[in-house]
């Protein structure tokens, strides 16, 4: 397997190109071990829950955010269960796991994006930088401009390019017009999207493509200089060009941010993360680096969902 990721990662664009073109070959990267009746088989849940070790991996660099016995709820539904994990700083965390898993809700639970729905509460600690963000005199606000997050669908306000990007900085800080013009330009740099923006700020944000749109919204998580990006399925909604920029600038952003990203696909979480988390119906099964968990994952059920056998 260690010849089939190493493949992948000389490889981007071809493949990317072909997971959108070819659904045939889509999922080939893993998939030694793909049942042969062609149904999906489930995990045997007992055997799982013994396996559920929470380690932490040894030899991690500094945590970012440190997650201690997390538990989600949506009204009665425990979503997340006593979850443990540290995220490593300046790093690409990626979360992987079958539909319905948690991802999503672990990730909304570092910026506290539930608190804008009733019914919903974390129990736990989330540490950032040493202080818990599920505290409740935390300033949210505040914490959203510190963790910046980008959904699935681009996103961008119904107004310009230049005030889609200054919006969260007019929010949070009081900058002079010659400092803030310095801030839209340094944040669209970062986005990779300066040079096809540069002479169109005042054009509305809606009037890019679904590539840019997205580059857009990363300009504005990263224009409040957030400490932390979360990146919930960034790409699924991209052609292979444009998902291909956002890759690019990922491996970029990490030299300045800590990031987390939920994705589906495995070719992904191989090529753009340090490292992996899997996740199984609302509980962390193994997290570690990429390369080993995409090559030699610990856990049974982890190797089962990456082959295919399951999700
Ligand atoms: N607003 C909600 N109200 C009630 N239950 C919810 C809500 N959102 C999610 N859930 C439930 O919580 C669990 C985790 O959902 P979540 O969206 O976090 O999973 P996911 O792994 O991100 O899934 P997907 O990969 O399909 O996006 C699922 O059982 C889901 O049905």
């Amino acid at each position: 397997m260690n010849d089939v990721i190493s493949k992948v990662r000389k490889n981007k664009t071809a493949d990317r190109f072909n997971e959108a073109t070819d659904t045939k070959t889509t999922g080939n990267l893993l998939n030694r071990t793909k049942s042969t009746s062609g149904q999906k088989e489930q995990p045997d849940i007992a055997s799982l829950t013994k396996q559920t070790l929470h380690d932490i991996p040894k030899n991690m660099p500094p945590a970012k955010l440190q997650i201690r016995d997390l538990n989600f709820y949506y009204g009665d539904f425990k979503a997340l269960k006593n979850i443990n994990i540290d995220i490593p700083d300046k790093k690409v965390t990626a979360f992987i796991g079958p539909s319905g898993c948690g991802k999503s809700t672990l990730l909304r639970t570092f910026n506290r994006m539930y608190d804008l729905y009733p019914g919903m509460r974390a129990e736990g600690n989330i540490n950032l930088d040493g202080k818990n963000i599920l505290d409740k005199d935390i300033d949210v606000n505040l914490l959203r401009a510190q963790v910046g997050m980008v959904f699935q669908k681009p996103t961008p306000f119904p107004m310009s390019i230049y005030d889609n990007v200054a919006f969260g900085v007019r929010l949070y800080e009081k900058l002079s017009k010659a400092e803030l013009d310095n801030r839209v330009e340094w944040a669209l740099r970062k986005s990779a999207l300066w040079p096809e923006v540069k002479d169109k700020l005042k054009a509305s944000g809606l009037s890019l493509s679904g590539g840019q749109q997205q580059r857009l919204c990363i300009a504005r998580s990263v224009a409040t200089k957030p400490e932390v990006l979360l990146l919930d399925e960034p790409t699924s909604a991209l052609d292979p060009i444009s998902t291909g920029a956002i890759e690019d600038l990922i491996e970029d952003l990490k030299n300045d941010y800590t990031i987390a990203i939920v994705t589906h696909n495995m070719q992904q979480a191989a090529r753009v993360s340090d490292y992996t988390v899997y996740m199984y119906l609302g509980d962390m099964i193994e997290m570690g680096e990429t390369d080993q968990i995409f090559t030699k994952p610990n856990q049974k059920a982890t190797e089962d969902y990456i082959t295919g056998r399951y999700g």
